[in-house]
């Protein structure tokens, strides 16, 4: 092969800047390859945009006709469709496919990987999950003969980037994702982000490749960000904690309480500031990997914006490309296991509940009975004024638990004619 085709979909925060690497590095990207690498085309939704650095001439709308002509397609476009259609068709016509999108991968992973498996092509998708970070490979070869019990990590750049804002500057929620876009972290639309859904989509991928399973996005428990106040923030710092929002994967073995499985959730939690996780700051990313072998592995770098995803994106057209030139085809999807997700009740976690109460006599034995009917023990409790006459702020941070007797106790408590308002709930993880 004489060159290598690539076609570009999308031409956004990620793909301007795949597009500028691609042309910036054509030599050293040529030499890797084993043959130059021709950028033959940039879909896009309005081709007349003028962007800065690029030939108006290889724009286009007609995205399928691209394709047509390309030995490796980059999928930068994002959502369902036409990205998915648009893959379909790269598979018809024998090209790899690279991306970084985690929803369609999350909605749609194992339609995609049997397609390509069919056609004979690479599918491969290291931007897809944090950014930069090398992820999916380590966790899909490098540890393909290990076996990961657990990940835990921070997977979505804008809401670590929100969180960090409103604990060290002050900012607001609102103001802080208004930066967040402006940056280029966000996903178009950023309710993907801050609530929840852009984690969850990873934390499936993730826990889909670490335990060998398939896990669909929608089976993740998610919960996002959007409830989560300054006082919260404060609360955390007080317990000397930050809030980070987490994705949490873990292989759990048979046992009284139920069948082998996994559990795959997306939550904010208190991080202990003396944590590695409480210190990603900004739109970095982390990841801790547990495996049998291994032991404890921990991935960082950047999670979000243009140029570090694009690198991701790049490394990847080079793998894809090289099987072009030389032969071959990268490793395919490893779900064989077929483990259930488990409810949360097989999730063991500790609550930190804050409660606007009567101040009157009483009140905190009812509080700790509520607590105790579903067998679980309280580790603090304290109690202040609020300024409002006769009423107080219980904040009481319970053992370990499972999470169902937890979330069943807040729902009894919110019952109690003492309790005049459950204010937050959040697990503390990290410990
Ligand atoms: N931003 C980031 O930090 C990261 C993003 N990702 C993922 O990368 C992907 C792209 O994200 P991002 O670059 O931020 O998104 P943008 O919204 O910035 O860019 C999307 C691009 O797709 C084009 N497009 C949209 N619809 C169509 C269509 N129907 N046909 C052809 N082109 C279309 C747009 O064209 P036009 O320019 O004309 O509007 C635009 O160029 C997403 O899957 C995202 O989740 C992954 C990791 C990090
Ligand atoms: N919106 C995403 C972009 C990268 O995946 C994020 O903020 O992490």
């Amino acid at each position: 092969m004489d060159r290598v085709r690539v076609a570009l979909l999308g031409c956004g925060v990620v793909g301007s800047e795949v597009a500028r690497l691609l042309l910036a590095q054509a030599d050293d990207l040529a030499a890797r390859v084993g043959a130059p690498l021709e950028l033959v085309g940039i879909a896009v939704r309005r081709p007349d945009r003028p962007r800065p650095g690029i030939d108006p001439a290889l724009l286009t709308d007609d995205a399928e006709g691209l394709v047509a002509r390309a030995d490796v397609v980059v999928e930068v476009v994002g959502g369902i469709e036409p990205a998915r259609s648009l893959m379909h068709a790269a598979f018809r016509h024998g090209a790899g496919v690279v991306t970084a999108n985690k929803v369609l991968l999350a909605e749609h992973g194992p339609e995609l990987f049997e397609a390509a498996s069919a056609a004979d092509v690479d599918l491969y998708y290291e931007a897809a999950v944090a950014g930069a970070i090398p992820l999916i490979r380590p966790l899909r070869e490098s540890l393909a003969g290990d076996r990961v019990t657990r990940f835990l990590g921070i997977v979505n750049g804008t809401t670590n980037y929100v969180l960090d804002q409103m604990d060290t500057t002050g900012a607001g929620f609102g103001d802080a994702v208004e930066r967040a876009q402006a940056l280029g972290y966000a996903e178009a639309d950023p309710t993907a982000d801050v609530e929840g859904y852009d984690a969850a989509s990873k934390a499936a991928i993730l826990a889909s490749l670490a335990f060998h399973t398939r896990v669909p996005g929608e089976a993740v428990h998610r919960e996002g960000i959007t409830g989560v106040s300054a006082a919260d923030v404060a609360a955390a710092a007080r317990m000397g904690c930050v809030v980070k929002l987490l994705a949490i994967g873990s292989r759990e073995p048979e046992g009284p309480d139920g069948p082998a499985g996994v559990t795959v959730r997306v939550h904010p939690a208190f991080v202990p500031r003396s944590h590695p996780l409480a210190g990603v700051r900004g739109p970095f990313n982390a990841v801790f990997v547990e495996a049998e072998a291994a032991g404890e592995l921990m991935f960082y770098g950047p999670g979000a914006g243009g140029t570090p995803t694009a690198g991701a994106v790049l490394g990847d057209v080079v793998a894809v490309a090289r099987h072009r030139v030389h032969g071959g085809r990268g490793p395919g999807e490893s779900a064989y296991a077929d483990l259930p997700t488990l409810p949360l009740s097989r999730v063991l976690t500790r609550y930190h509940v804050r409660l606007e109460v009567a101040d009157r006599p009483g009140v905190l034995a009812r509080v700790a009975d509520a607590f105790a009917a579903h067998g679980v023990s309280i580790e603090q409790v304290r109690q202040q004024a609020v300024g409002e006459d006769e009423a107080a702020e219980l904040v009481v941070v319970t053992h370990v638990a499972p999470d169902t007797a937890l979330s069943d106790t807040v729902a009894d408590l919110a019952g109690l004619d003492v309790v005049l308002d459950v204010t937050s709930v959040m697990r503390v993880e990290g410990e």
